[in-house]
């Protein structure tokens, strides 16, 4: 297509020669990657993988956002590191609300392809166990009871066990904000003047509400989650050979950051 601009002759999609919009999205790549286990299939399995593989694709982002925010915090920028948790808790809704996607799905039409997932299950998902360990919420625990993990993803998981966790790194910001956090009494202490003079601390006060709203949108998502897997298989054993429903409803308590929600009791 030819047209003008400026007096100048643009042949639109064909600047420079070889990018296109497939080419740079790897769109041949990335549309060939939903393969069915149903056989023959299963009309609502392709929502399913498409729903888990945008899930997949959105922690990738998840991850690149809290690994700056974590090294923004460590280096002192205060405003980036809150920037780029809000650009989280942008995403972490967008998730939660993509459960109203597959509750589109019967439990009778999951029932025809659901046999075959097992022993696989979201148990197993890397990126989701890397986001509560970069949070703050390590639990090594979950990296024996992973199966069938390559080598770069061990690498990536142990990696997350040893780097420092978002939580740390707000401790970060407080010790340089001139606050001891050696104790919990310490670090209520530095809290409570934080949430007491914001005019003074107003960038730490803003980071400690964005922590705690990333805390909140996490413990939303698993609120929702075990709700549509009540609906959709009760209180059958899930595919990952838990309970189901009631181990999810053993995770619903998990809080990242306990001394956020503790202070909240004395504002
Ligand atoms: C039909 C829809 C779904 C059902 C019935 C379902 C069911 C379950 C069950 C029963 C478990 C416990 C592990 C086990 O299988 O024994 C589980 C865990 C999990 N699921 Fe799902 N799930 C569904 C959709 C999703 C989606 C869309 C995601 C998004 C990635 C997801 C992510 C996870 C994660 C991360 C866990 C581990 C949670 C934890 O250990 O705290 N699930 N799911
Ligand atoms: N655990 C689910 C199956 C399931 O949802 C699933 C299976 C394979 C890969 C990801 C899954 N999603 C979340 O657990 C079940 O027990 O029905």
């Amino acid at each position: 297509m030819t047209g003008r601009w400026d007096g100048v002759d643009v042949h639109f999609g064909e600047e420079g020669g070889r990018l296109t919009y497939g080419s740079y999205l790897r769109l041949g790549q990335l549309l060939d990657q939903q393969r069915l286990e149903s056989d023959p299939p299963a009309h609502d399995e392709l929502l399913f993988i498409t729903i888990h593989q945008v899930y997949e694709l959105w922690f990738k982002q998840v991850l690149h956002e809290m690994t700056a925010s974590r090294d923004a915090m460590l280096s002192g920028e205060l405003w980036l590191a809150q920037h780029l948790l809000r650009r989280v808790h942008t995403i972490e809704r967008t998730l939660t609300q993509q459960v109203d996607i597959l509750e589109t799905m019967t439990p009778q039409d999951f029932g025809e392809f659901r046999h075959r997932l097992s022993p696989a299950s979201g148990f197993q998902s890397v990126q989701f166990r890397e986001i509560e360990f970069l949070s703050g919420a390590k639990d090594p625990s979950f990296v024996k009871r992973f199966r069938g993990l390559s080598e770069a993803e061990k690498i990536r998981i142990q990696q997350r066990l040893d780097e420092p966790t978002l939580w740390d790194a707000f401790l970060v910001v407080l010790e340089k904000a001139g606050f001891a956090t050696a104790s919990d009494d310490d670090l209520y202490k530095a809290l409570q003047t934080v949430a007491g003079d914001r005019a003074q601390y107003g960038a730490v006060w803003e980071l400690a509400e964005a922590l705690l709203q990333h805390d909140e949108l996490a413990a939303a998502w698993r609120a929702r989650h075990v709700v549509m897997v009540e609906r959709m298989i009760g209180t059958k054993p899930g595919t990952g050979g838990s309970s189901g429903a009631g181990y999810l409803r053993s995770r619903l308590d998990l809080r990242y950051y306990p001394h956020l929600w503790h202070l909240r009791t004395a504002l």
